[in-house]
């Protein structure tokens, strides 16, 4: 197996291609090293069979894509374990046929220790990548890893029974204090894959030091309201019981009843960077007792905008372990994650950046005029309605509209939800929704990311958004833990800035690709090789 140290490996077991023809690079070639410094790959271009990035490279042991030699190591560990000499052990419980991983009985803890061979075969069977130097192998059963007892009673009364895959490996490695930057689809329950370990820290702080003053230990960043009130619910509900409480810091909620909760004390809080800043900076708080600092969709807590706040707030803690999540994370978050925290792990399940497999996703090219009519067509089809609906649109003003025009075209009741409206507001008309009492929202992109609609089946992309990244988050409000959805998208001729990665995701996802779309000349003019054809760069 290759070193896999910078600098001192052998290039020469790495074959570069370069067109029809393989060359070898030369010394003085430079490959990349680490699977950041390599691009994304681009629409039509190979990816990496590790991290899905831009495939430069081809490993001449196992003729697979990768992008820099890291992936290669990680190519070659994996190819190594896959010789296993010895099965699993036998599966106590098997899922489904062709879903057939292996639980093992919570009582028996000498079972649920996998050995590196089973542990890398289960990681292959669950598509679980993990880069870095990591300890923790997968565990099998929430019950294999020391949790406080009633925190397990806590995940099995929320309808819990196993793992998780991001779950099976996030859990241990941020047991053992390691900083994450993970990767995993939207809806596959990542939320829980962060809330266990910090609810089990916690408690277990608590009962071994105590003390009257309970100063914060865990703090939660989340980009909106919505998804922060989320996860403090979903926090509460584990942490039941348990000597573990909860404070919500959010903008639009007066600060005082904020700060009160904090000075009586609480282990977690949640809250967006803006609303915390605001009162850090009014109010003295101690954070040295902060272990734990969670980014959620921390590709949008690093961008312009928010990161500035995080920064600040990351400054002012003891250097906590770090977990960062989401379901996209392009190259410069992750080399961003690793100038924040040395030693990061980073784990990704199935391949990065792409839409969850579950939801098919319907284009429909049409021009911005008709979008109305093909909306309200959509709504009163008794074949294509498939209610509740969310509804996805680019401005505040466009959120308000469209609603009354459904109320008034389809005589169906219709909400919107967006930033200009009361906390109050959006708190009655989630709970609306979510009772089934309105089957359609009309949504900006702050119910994009992150928030968990239970029982939505069914997304509309009326806008498209600025960038696939958000596009896959709002198509992910469609399937919630692989259950199937559905997603129409509207596009034409406006959104061309997203066409190329927008035919790439249909592409890869097996939907297909509307007629103007494929042969706009955005999408067309971006394609230098068709898929399938290896071309690599030249030069090195
Ligand atoms: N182990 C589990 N067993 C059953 N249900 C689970 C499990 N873990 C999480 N869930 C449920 O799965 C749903 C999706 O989880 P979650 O909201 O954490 O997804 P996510 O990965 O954070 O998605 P997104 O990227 O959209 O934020 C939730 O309703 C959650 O309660």
């Amino acid at each position: 197996m290759e070193d896999g140290n910078e600098g001192n490996q052998s290039r020469s077991s790495m074959v570069v291609t370069d067109g029809d023809e393989t060359t070898v690079p030369d010394a003085a070639n430079n490959v990349k090293a680490r699977c950041w410094d390599q691009r994304e790959a681009l629409p039509g271009e190979p990816q990496c069979v590790i991290c899905g990035r831009y495939g430069e490279y081809i490993c001449d042991e196992t003729d697979d894509d990768i992008c820099s030699l890291e992936c290669k190591q990680a190519l070659l560990c994996r190819v190594a374990n896959s010789r296993l000499p010895a099965g699993l052990p036998p599966p106590k419980r098997v899922l489904t046929t062709d879903e057939c991983f292996y639980v093992t009985d919570s009582s028996d803890k000498s079972e649920s220790q996998l050995n590196n061979e089973q542990t890398e075969l289960l990681r292959r069977k669950l598509e679980i990548c993990v880069r870095g130097d990591i300890l923790s192998a997968p565990i099998l059963s929430f019950s294999s890893c020391n949790l406080p007892q009633k925190l397990l009673q806590n995940i099995e009364a929320a309808g819990y029974e196993m793992p998780m895959p991001v779950q099976m490996q996030a859990i241990p490695a941020a047991l053992i204090g390691k900083s994450l930057l993970v990767s995993a689809d939207t809806g596959s329950g990542k939320t829980a894959s962060f809330l266990v370990p910090i609810i089990s820290h916690c408690a277990n702080f608590r009962l071994q030091h105590f003390s009257k003053q309970k100063n914060p230990l865990a703090m939660v960043l989340t980009p909106t309201r919505e998804l922060c009130m989320q996860v403090e619910e979903q926090a509460k509900l584990l942490g039941k019981g348990l000597p573990f409480k909860t404070a919500l810091v959010v903008g639009g909620d007066a600060m005082a009843g904020q700060l009160h909760r904090i000075q009586q004390g609480v282990e977690l809080i949640v809250g967006t960077p803006g609303r915390l800043i605001d009162l850090l900076t009014k109010h003295d708080i101690e954070l040295d007792d902060v272990m734990t600092l969670v980014l959620d969709e921390v590709d949008c807590m690093l961008q312009k905008g928010f990161r500035d706040q995080v920064m600040q707030i990351f400054r002012a803690l003891s250097r906590p372990q770090i977990l960062m999540y989401s379901a996209t994370i392009p190259q410069e978050v992750e080399k961003m994650a690793s100038s924040m925290m040395k030693d990061i792990v980073v784990v990704s399940i199935g391949k990065r950046n792409r839409p969850n497999g579950a939801v098919k996703q319907l284009a429909i090219w049409v021009e911005s005029k008709q979008k109305k009519q093909k909306l309200f067509d959509i709504l009163m089809s008794k074949q294509h309605f498939m209610p509740p609906v969310v509804v996805f649109v680019g401005s505040r003003f466009g959120a308000d509209l469209l609603s009354e025009a459904i109320k008034v075209t389809t005589g169906m009741k219709a909400l919107s939800i967006h930033g200009e409206k009361s906390m109050k507001e959006r708190r009655d008309i989630m709970k609306t929704f979510l009772v089934g009492e309105v089957p359609v929202l009309v949504a900006t992109g702050i119910l994009g990311r992150g928030v968990d609609l239970l029982g939505v089946r069914q997304v509309i992309v009326f806008d498209m958004p600025n960038s696939i990244k958000e596009y896959v988050h709002q198509i992910g409000r469609a399937s919630r833990l692989g259950e199937e959805g559905r997603a129409f998208v509207f596009v034409n001729e406006e959104n061309k800035n997203v066409f190329p990665e927008l035919v790439e995701v249909l592409r890869s996802s097996g939907a297909a690709i509307p007629r103007e779309l494929s042969n706009s000349r955005y999408t067309v003019g971006s394609f230098s090789v068709g898929k399938g054809q290896k071309k690599r760069k030249h030069g090195f």
